[in-house]
């Protein structure tokens, strides 16, 4: 079945939600955004998250200081990176990684072939931050060029209403959302369920 991470959580109850749910990763954001959360308060929430399930922070050009406390203090599995880290930084982190991309046009996905990461995310160019906009990109541009699917991580404006089709597009390894299970910026269990619940759907369809 296609993975789930439900990203920027901030409350033990949405975590609880979401695992109970099914979720196979659970998403901390340390990056500049309104769901940025402090390495304290990521330790705290990860006593939430059971064994088995994934537990990723979300980083825009950390240093490599900055990351080796966060992974290990709170502690991380992934580290997922939606800024500049060049494919220099990822070798040299030694972390297990995610490496983001915003797509806008066919050669921002090519760009995925430079980076040694375990999996690519593909997302929509940020607004204000560097994700988590809520917005969607061209999935046609994810066709024909290479990325093998079990790499493959799809974000970017992803909903209970449309990850169903996104998936059977797509043919994602995992998929990521953010947005799109929040209500006026907050967390939403029912949305948390839906979105997870129609990722199961589309398996079975
Ligand atoms: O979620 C954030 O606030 C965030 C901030 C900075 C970088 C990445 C962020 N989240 C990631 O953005 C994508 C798309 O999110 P959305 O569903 O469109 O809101 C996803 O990979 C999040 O992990």
């Amino acid at each position: 079945m296609t993975k789930v991470k439900i990203c920027g959580l901030q409350e033990p109850e949405h975590i609880q939600t979401a695992v109970l749910a099914g979720a196979d990763a659970i998403g901390f954001v340390f990056a500049p955004s309104k769901r940025q959360i402090s390495i304290e308060k990521a330790k705290e929430l990860a006593k939430f998250v059971p064994e088995g399930v994934l537990k990723i922070g979300v980083f825009v050009d950390p240093t490599i200081e900055e990351l080796e406390q966060i992974v290990n203090v709170v502690p991380l599995d992934y580290v997922q990176f939606h800024g500049h880290e060049t494919p220099e930084y990822i070798e040299t982190c030694q972390f297990p990684s995610i490496k983001a991309l915003a797509v806008k046009t066919v050669s921002d996905v090519e760009n995925g072939s430079k980076y040694n990461t375990d999996y690519l995310l593909f997302d929509a160019p940020g607004t204000d931050f560097k994700g988590g906009s809520g917005m969607s990109f061209d999935w046609k541009l994810l066709q024909g060029h290479g990325i093998s699917e079990n790499r493959l991580i799809l974000a970017g404006g992803l909903n209970p209403s449309n990850v169903g089709d996104a998936i059977n597009r797509v043919k994602p390894y995992m998929v990521d959302v953010s947005s799109g299970v929040e209500v006026n910026g907050r967390k939403s269990n029912e949305l948390i369920k839906a979105f997870i619940q129609a990722v199961k759907d589309e398996e079975r369809s």
